[in-house]
């Protein structure tokens, strides 16, 4: 699913009038996105077992959700509100300290993991035309023993949340290769090194600090319309924010309930499978014209390993195969390509 337009305005948005001093988009109405609501509490990571007899309808609807809209909000996925509401608590005490402070912690300053670190305000450009997003960011990539850490209780609160991130990440990928057909484990192999230096699976927390949009640049926004590059994504939103872009070409709302996960389908496994499931573009844009309110979230991006070699599984060659880590070197130099 790419669309081509250079910043993609939607018909749910509009840009203020030139005369206007503020760079806001509009936010016109409540509609919100229909993204399907599936409950996961056969699948839930508080589960030690699961049967396999909700399979079957379960994966059909993560099918219909992955090829009608490219996202899925999960309900009872044993991950629970207050987990997430802790993490966006330590995480926010990161960023609200001093540059100097968060400096030692800077993307590019851990040479063992490229993406790892602290990410500055408008260092990124997830929509490279348009200016550096108006966010900060806090990228998890390695868990080596040997990696620094912001003071305590920082390591610890993400370092557990990774990992339930992880175990639900590989349950969603499990319930998936039934949808297509697959062996049940084919995913789990290509999966096998997340959390290690072989592989990019990222918990990134973001922040979006208060904006005010008359002071923003021409066209820029808290995060630039992207689709995401690895296999899915789990995305806990602190508040509502994101906009998706619907089958139709309109970016639209999309709903923020707490508790729920909101699942995506990123590129290289759009690619895995030859389209059939869809990877959206989806952005936050600047809040409106006197609403002071930061935002944050957390996005765990789930990559198959760096030698994983993706092709397409249905056998045809719709794509030429490539390494998860060869494509997602690519894709960072665009998104990072004007720092
Ligand atoms: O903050 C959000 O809700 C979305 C962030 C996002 O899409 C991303 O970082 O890839
Ligand atoms: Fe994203």
């Amino acid at each position: 699913m790419r669309a081509h337009s250079l910043y993609l305005l939607s018909r749910t948005a509009s840009v203020s009038s030139p005369a206007s001093p503020c760079r806001c988009f509009h936010r016109m109405g409540s509609l919100k996105m229909n993204i399907p609501i599936v409950d996961f509490a056969a699948f839930s990571i508080n589960k030690k077992r699961v049967s396999n007899r909700k399979l079957p309808a379960l994966s059909k609807q993560l099918e219909t959700a992955f090829t009608e809209v490219g996202f899925v909000i999960l309900k009872n996925t044993g991950i629970s509100h207050a987990t997430v509401t802790r993490v966006l608590e330590v995480s926010k005490e990161f960023f609200l300290k001093s540059k100097e402070q968060k400096g030692p912690f800077r993307r590019s300053s851990f040479p063992e993991s490229e993406n790892h670190g602290w990410v500055s305000l408008e260092t990124e450009s997830l929509n490279p035309p348009r200016p550096g997003d108006l966010k900060e960011a806090y990228n998890i990539t390695s868990l080596q023993s040997d990696i620094r850490w912001p003071p305590d209780p920082f390591k610890d609160i993400h370092t557990s949340f990774f990992w339930q991130c992880k175990d639900l990440g590989l349950r969603v990928l499990r319930v998936m290769a039934h949808s297509l057909d697959l062996d049940p484990e084919v995913f789990l192999h290509t999966h096998g090194q997340i959390g290690s230096n072989k592989n990019a699976t990222t918990l990134r927390s973001l922040y979006y600090p208060s904006v005010k949009c008359e002071e923003a640049k021409e066209g820029q926004l808290r995060c630039g319309e992207h689709s995401d590059y690895g296999s899915i994504t789990l995305l806990f939103q602190g508040s509502e924010g994101l906009q998706v872009l619907s089958r139709s070409g309109e970016f639209i709302d999309a709903p923020c309930i707490p508790g729920a996960v909101l699942v995506n389908i990123a590129d290289l496994m759009q690619r895995w499978t030859s389209d059939r499931f869809v990877s959206m573009r989806h952005r936050v844009l600047l809040p409106t014209a006197g609403d002071d309110r930061t935002r944050q979230s957390l996005a765990f991006f789930v990559h198959p390993d760096d030698e994983a070699l993706i092709s397409c599984c249905d056998g045809s060659d719709k794509y030429p195969p490539v390494t998860a880590g060869a494509y997602l070197k690519e894709r960072f130099s665009k998104s990072y390509g004007k720092t």
